[in-house]
C-alpha cells in the first residue's frame, strides 16, 4: 500500500532512481504533436447514412489504424463526467479508505496496485491503477469499492452502457469482415474489465513513463481520457499524440482483434507520458474472451490463400505467455504464430 504514488509523489522534488527509464525507452524532451491522421468516427452520423457506411467506417480505421477515436456514440455525457468525478474521488479518499483493496496478485478480481507487475519489473512506472471485473454486475458488484458512496451505483451504470458500445462497435466490425452476426457472444467478450489510471504529476517526465509501450491483449480496450494529454500511438516509427476529444472514446483494438480477423487488423503499440503539473486520470472499460475460450483466426476468413497466421488457443494460455515475456505484448505472437 506504501508504494502507491498517491502515498507520497507530492512530497518529493526529484524522480526516485527506480522509475528512471532506460535512456533508449524513455520520452525525453522531444515534442510530441496530437496526430491529425487518427480516424474520428461519428457513430450517430454514420449510422444515419445507413448500416453499410457505418460498417465500412470502422472497418477502416480497425485495419487500417487499429486505433482511433468514436464520437456520438450513445453513452450519456452525464454519466461519463460522473464517472471521472467518481474515480478521481476514490484516488482522493485516505489511505485508510483504499488499503483494503491493495494487491500485488494479478489475479485478484478486485485490486488496486500501482506500476504494472512493481514486485518482478526492473523500473516502475508512474500510475496507479484500481482493476475490476464489471460482467456481469451482479457476479462483482460485492468486491468493488464501498466508497465514495456513488462508486457502485455509477459504476454500474457505466459498465452496462460501456458493454452494450463495446458489442455494437464489435458487431459493426464483425460484418465488416464478414463474420457470421453472433460471432462476437458472451464467449468471446464476457470477460469485462473496468479500470481506472491515475498518472499525478512526475517531477521528471523525461526520464518517467506512465505506462511502457505496450498492446492490450485484449479484444476491445476503450479509452475515456480527460482533458490532459498522454496517450501516444507507435506507428511507422514514430510516436504519435492523440488529442483529448471531449466525450469523445479512444478505441484500440486488442491482439485478440488481430487474432480473429486473422492480420487484418494490427492491434497497434501505444505508451502513455507524464507532465510535471497535470494530474490525469483514464478510464478504461476492456472485453476480452472469458479465460476457458478459444481464440482462433475466424473461419470464414481462411482459405488456400489465405492461411491461418496464429493458432487457436485458450485465452488464459495467451494471458500467461504475455505476463512471462515481459516486454508488455511485443514478442507474445511468437508463441501463437502458425510457422510457415
Ligand atoms: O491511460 C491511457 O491513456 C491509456 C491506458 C492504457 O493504455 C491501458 O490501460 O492499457
Ligand atoms: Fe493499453
Amino acid at each position: 500500500m506504501e508504494k502507491l504514488l498517491s502515498n507520497w509523489s507530492s512530497a518529493v522534488k526529484s524522480l526516485p532512481e527506480n522509475y528512471v527509464i532506460p535512456v533508449d525507452s524513455r520520452p525525453g524532451d522531444v515534442k510530441v504533436p496530437f496526430c491529425k491522421s487518427i480516424p474520428v468516427v461519428d457513430l450517430k452520423t454514420a449510422l444515419s447514412r445507413g448500416r453499410h457506411h457505418a460498417v465500412q467506417q470502422v472497418l477502416e480505421a480497425s485495419c487500417d489504424f487499429g486505433f482511433f477515436q468514436l464520437i456520438n456514440h450513445g453513452v450519456d455525457d452525464d454519466l461519463m463526467i460522473d464517472t471521472m468525478r467518481v474515480a478521481k474521488e476514490f484516488f482522493d479518499m485516505p489511505n485508510e479508505d483504499k488499503a483494503s483493496l491493495y494487491s500485488e496478485d494479478p489475479n485478484k478480481e478486485c485490486r488496486l496496485f500501482t506500476s504494472v507487475e512493481y514486485e518482478n519489473e526492473k523500473f516502475h512506472f508512474w500510475r496507479d491503477n484500481l482493476h475490476h471485473q464489471c460482467h456481469p454486475v451482479d457476479d462483482f458488484i460485492h468486491l468493488w469499492p464501498q466508497k465514495p458512496i456513488r462508486y457502485r451505483d455509477v459504476i454500474t451504470k457505466y459498465s452496462i452502457q460501456m458493454g452494450n458500445l463495446s458489442t455494437r462497435v464489435l458487431e459493426l466490425i464483425g460484418e465488416g469482415l464478414g463474420l457470421e452476426p453472433d460471432y462476437f457472444g458472451d464467449e468471446l467478450t464476457g470477460n469485462r474489465i473496468f479500470s481506472i489510471n491515475d498518472f499525478p504529476p512526475c517531477p521528471s517526465p523525461s526520464l518517467a513513463l506512465g505506462l511502457p509501450k505496450h498492446c492490450d491483449p485484449t479484444l476491445t480496450t476503450f479509452v475515456q481520457q480527460d482533458d490532459i494529454c498522454g496517450l501516444q500511438v507507435y506507428r511507422n516509427g514514430e510516436w504519435l499524440g492523440v488529442e483529448p476529444i471531449p466525450n469523445a472514446f479512444v478505441v484500440i483494438l486488442g491482439q485478440q482483434a488481430q487474432v480473429i480477423s486473422n492480420g487484418k487488423i494490427t492491434s497497434p503499440a501505444h505508451r502513455v507520458v507524464t507532465t510535471s503539473k497535470d494530474h490525469r486520470t483514464t478510464i478504461v472499460f476492456a472485453m476480452s474472451p472469458k479465460l476457458d475460450s478459444i481464440v482462433e483466426p475466424a473461419k470464414v476468413l481462411i482459405d488456400n490463400f489465405n492461411p491461418p497466421l496464429y493458432k487457436a488457443f485458450q485465452f488464459k494460455t495467451f494471458r500467461k505467455t504475455f505476463r512471462e515475456k515481459k516486454d508488455y505484448g511485443e514478442e507474445v505472437f511468437e508463441d501463437f504464430h502458425v510457422k510457415a
